[in-house]
């Protein structure tokens, strides 16, 4: 089966989390294309019962699709050290509860890694999703490894405690355009451009 491509002048963007927007945004700059975010279309949150980051992002990108009926473009990722099994992993939002406390997830990593191998990666499964149910999906990664305590105030989620291989800084020291430019996200987005968009850039 080949690939749908996207065609048109407007995508929904079906996150609510402020880093990834402005992240999505940078990467979709150069296509043209108006972005309408879901936060501002007043869209809801739904739901991520989902087994896989595939499966979570489908579900966004879908409920975004069906009630605006454009095309909507989601991101589901995380954080998997491998010292804890792949933990967070889909859960990463979830550890930092309700009230999104970072601080507090990167302690709870911390403490329960209790010195086990602190090699990890970030996945970014991105989907877009059509209103009459069609989608494309694809998957990111990042390897690296985490240091503590977290170092570096910039970007958001578990920035300061990842270290990109081939880097000294972590995400959350690093300039957020060049984060942006180099990261689990940004690995998907290409493989999204080469399955869906006409790059102009
Ligand atoms: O580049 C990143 N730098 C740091 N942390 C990151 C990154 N990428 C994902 N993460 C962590 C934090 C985020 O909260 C969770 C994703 O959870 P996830 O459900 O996909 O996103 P979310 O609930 O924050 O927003 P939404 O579902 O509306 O897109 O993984
Ligand atoms: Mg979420």
């Amino acid at each position: 089966m080949t690939a749908r491509r996207f065609s048109g002048d407007r995508l929904v963007l079906a996150s609510h989390n402020a880093g990834k927007v402005r992240e999505i945004k940078l990467l979709l700059a150069p296509l043209g294309i108006k972005v309408l975010a879901a936060g501002d279309l007043g869209l809801d949150e739904p739901e991520e019962t989902g087994t896989s980051f595939i499966a979570n992002a489908e579900l966004k990108a879908l409920a975004a699709a069906k009630a605006s009926d454009l095309p909507a473009l989601s991101d589901d990722s995380g954080l998997v050290v491998h010292g804890l099994l792949g933990a967070p992993g889909i859960y990463s939002a979830r550890w930092a509860g309700p009230e999104k406390d970072f601080g507090h997830a990167m302690n709870l990593i911390a403490e329960k890694l209790d010195g086990a191998d602190s090699t990890a990666h970030f996945i970014c499964a991105l989907s877009l999703a059509w209103p009459d149910g069609h989608r494309e999906s694809v998957e990111g990664r990042i390897d690296g490894h985490l240091c503590f305590p977290p170092r570096g105030t910039r970007g958001f989620g578990y920035d300061p405690i990842f270290v990109p291989d081939g880097y000294d800084l972590s995400f959350g020291e690093m300039d957020p355009d060049h984060k942006a430019a180099i990261n689990h996200r940004a690995d998907a987005f290409r493989q999204m451009l080469e399955r869906c968009f006409d790059r102009s850039a």
